[in-house]
């Protein structure tokens, strides 16, 4: 188990563009972190320069308060699941899985034990004692977990997108899976994935990156009640954050006719602020209102796709010189037609201002906290 701090860690390939800028981070000891973000924005990256198959271009990284940065990745003992399964195929499962402790020379009576342990866990007691060779890609996977598992005392797993071969209905066994393995031993657990739903079921905190800079860092319910950043409203929740062009006059932001009282604080702020202005809402947080109800926008529905367990509506409404597009998340067996007209409150509570990108928030800081 250990404590993991990356100080100023930046890195850039030969010939490349920066592929992670200046960051500091802290990865508390036996914490559940996710690094979540789209292709491309340096989560692998990342991961390997703390695992020590990559040095960072500036920076160091430390372990347990150990400067670690110069050293290779045996050093670090750290385990490290990848994308595709890394498996000996001519030994046997069991024998696979006993590979990273007949390397420590652990005892063969403690081996059967943690193995035997691990393979229960994985479901895959009856496959120990065969070969490796003709098993599925998600049996083969599985396997690459358990290997990253298998060792007590590793001071922290590194998962890099490991579910991402699995097929979609065994995903969520093996993610609940992973998630009780992390509450037994209480490792610290760093999985990088470009799933919001991965993240935000495994991670106690999730680590939210666009081109090489950490945009958000905080718990899956922080992420979906206050990104920080448009990006991140954007990118966590299904469907994303609907953000409306909007001006801020005296304690209110005002979209299209509409007005939506907020915090003075955050108007002022807001005011001050450089760039567009858009006020954040939710589509879960829209709520279906009687017509010309006292504060709702009045809409014209668009598409509507009923999705079984809720129904999704995208709807414009005036906004000035054109139309403004949002979506809103209606409850099962709403009935919404194309064309209708559709009033919406949309509750101040549940609002968030974003001046060019950042959250304005009453705090001192004036933008809310992403670090
Ligand atoms: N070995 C390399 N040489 C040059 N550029 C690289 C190398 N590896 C990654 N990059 C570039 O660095 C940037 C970050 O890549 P990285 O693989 O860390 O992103 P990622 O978020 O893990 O993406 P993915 O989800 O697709 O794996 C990308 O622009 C990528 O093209």
């Amino acid at each position: 188990m250990a404590r993991i701090e990356l100080r100023g860690i930046s890195h850039t390939y030969a010939g490349g563009a920066p592929a992670l800028k200046p960051l500091e981070m802290v990865w508390e000891d036996g914490g559940a972190y996710a690094l979540l973000g789209p292709s491309g924005c340096g989560k692998t990256t990342l991961l390997n320069i703390i695992s020590g198959l990559l040095r960072p271009t500036v920076g160091s990284v430390l372990i347990d308060g150990k400067d670690v940065t110069h050293a290779p990745p045996e050093e670090r003992n750290i385990a490290q699941v990848f994308q595709f399964p890394v498996v000996y195929d001519t030994m046997t499962v069991f024998d696979n899985l006993a590979f990273p402790l007949r390397n420590r020379r652990v005892p063969e009576k403690e081996i059967r034990q943690r193995v035997e342990q691990i393979g229960d866990l994985l479901e895959m007691s009856h496959q120990l004692g065969r070969r490796a060779r003709g098993l599925s890609a998600d049996e083969l996977q599985k396997i690459s977990l358990g290997r990253g598992l298998v060792r007590k005392d590793v001071a922290a797993i590194l998962f890099d997108e490991p579910l991402t071969v699995i097929d979609p209905h065994a995903k969520w066994h093996l993610r609940r899976k992973l998630k009780q393995i992390h509450q037994a031993t209480p490792v610290t657990l760093v999985y990088v994935t470009h799933d919001q739903v991965e993240a935000l079921t495994l991670a106690d905190r999730v680590v939210v990156m666009n081109v090489g800079s950490v945009v958000q860092q905080g718990t899956p319910e922080d992420l979906f009640e206050r990104p920080a950043h448009t990006f991140v409203g954007h990118f966590i929740g299904s469907p994303g954050m609907n953000f409306l062009p909007c001006t801020v006059e005296d304690d209110a932001a005002v979209v299209g006719t509409h007005r939506v009282p907020l915090d003075a604080n955050v108007c002022a702020k807001a005011r001050a602020a450089k760039g567009p202005i858009v006020l954040g809402v939710r589509p879960e947080f829209l709520r279906r209102a009687e017509p010309e109800a006292r504060g709702a926008i009045r809409t014209t529905v668009g598409h509507v796709e009923e999705l079984g367990t809720h129904v999704i509506a995208s709807a414009s409404y005036s906004a000035g010189e054109g139309e403004q597009e949002l979506k809103v998340k209606l409850p099962e067996g709403s009935k919404v037609t194309a064309g209708e007209t559709l009033w919406l409150e949309l509750p101040a509570s549940r609002a968030m201002l974003y001046a060019d990108g950042q959250a304005v928030s009453s705090e001192e800081r004036g933008v809310a906290s992403h670090g």
